[in-house]
């Protein structure tokens, strides 16, 4: 197996006395889609911001593509950040830009590029997540959910990224708009090569797209593995997430 393009070790992270993780290990592998899964609270979204190094950990260990994310320099952190893009939970576009500004956001912030050069790359990367062309010069606020997700997904995906990180990409979608969230996501997983870590609670996620699955539980990854390997697993809350009434739906057990 090729070295992972996401290694964590010996994660630990407290906020005063609330220990999240504690001794956490993880690692995803290049071209994979994986799922993070695990109770509310267990750390997920915290792990996905310390991977990308918006949140600093108590202790431990993050590499990125074979590079340290923690005790970096600032420009060596730069060069990495642009190698991953991100699509925050609600898509959190800037409200106050039309979507081609929010693809552009990042080429501004991070590439030296002519105006109308960047103008082009923007309404690749929004024809790319399946937006039509008019909602191109619209503001978040004049698009339904899912066109929002799909915004933020065109603007985690601007730099040409090699990983993408999601965290709950399909929450507050309807089951059609989810099911065409989660195709979006395999399809550009499979066009770019893309690396994708996503955070979800949505079974019908995990079926669809996830190559495996990562479980949260205790303050460590608990087990990874295909739904069909977890599913053998004796954990009460495993058991209770994919034994249950919603996780036999998913796979069509009744
Ligand atoms: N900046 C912060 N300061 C203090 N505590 C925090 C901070 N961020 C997260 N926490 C705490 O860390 C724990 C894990 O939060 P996190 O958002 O990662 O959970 P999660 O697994 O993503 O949950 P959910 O599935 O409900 O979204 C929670 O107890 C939360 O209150």
């Amino acid at each position: 197996m090729n070295d992972p393009v996401i290694k964590v070790r010996a994660l630990e992270t407290r906020f005063g006395d609330n220990v999240v993780h504690q001794g956490l290990d993880l690692d995803v592998h290049r071209g994979e889609i994986l799922g993070v899964i695990g109770g509310s609270g267990t750390g997920k979204s915290v792990l996905l911001r310390q991977i990308v190094g918006l949140l600093e950990p108590s202790a431990g260990e993050i590499e990125v593509l074979g590079e340290p994310v923690r005790d970096t320099s600032p420009e060596a952190f730069v060069r990495l950040r642009r190698r991953w893009g991100v699509m925050f939970q609600g898509g959190a576009l800037f409200s106050s830009l039309s979507v081609r500004e929010n693809v552009e956001a990042p080429m501004r912030e991070q590439m030296d590029l002519p105006e109308d050069l960047r103008r082009t790359l923007a309404a690749i990367k929004v024809r790319m997540v399946g937006l039509p062309e008019n909602a191109m010069n619209k503001p978040p606020s004049a698009l339904s959910g899912g066109m929002r997700k799909r915004a933020g997904f065109a603007r985690a995906i601007a730099l040409d990224p090699e990983i993408v990180f999601l965290d709950e990409p399909t929450a507050g979608l309807d089951p059609i708009g989810a099911a065409a969230l989660d195709s979006l996501v395999a399809q550009l997983r499979d066009a770019l090569g893309l690396t994708v870590f996503l955070v979800t609670h949505d079974l019908d996620t995990l079926h669809a797209i996830c190559d495996r699955v990562a479980v949260l539980a205790e303050g460590r990854v608990l087990a990874t593995g295909t739904l069909a390997e977890l599913r053998e697993l004796q954990h009460p809350w495993l058991q209770e997430y994919l034994g249950g009434p919603r996780g036999r739906a998913a796979i069509g057990a009744g």
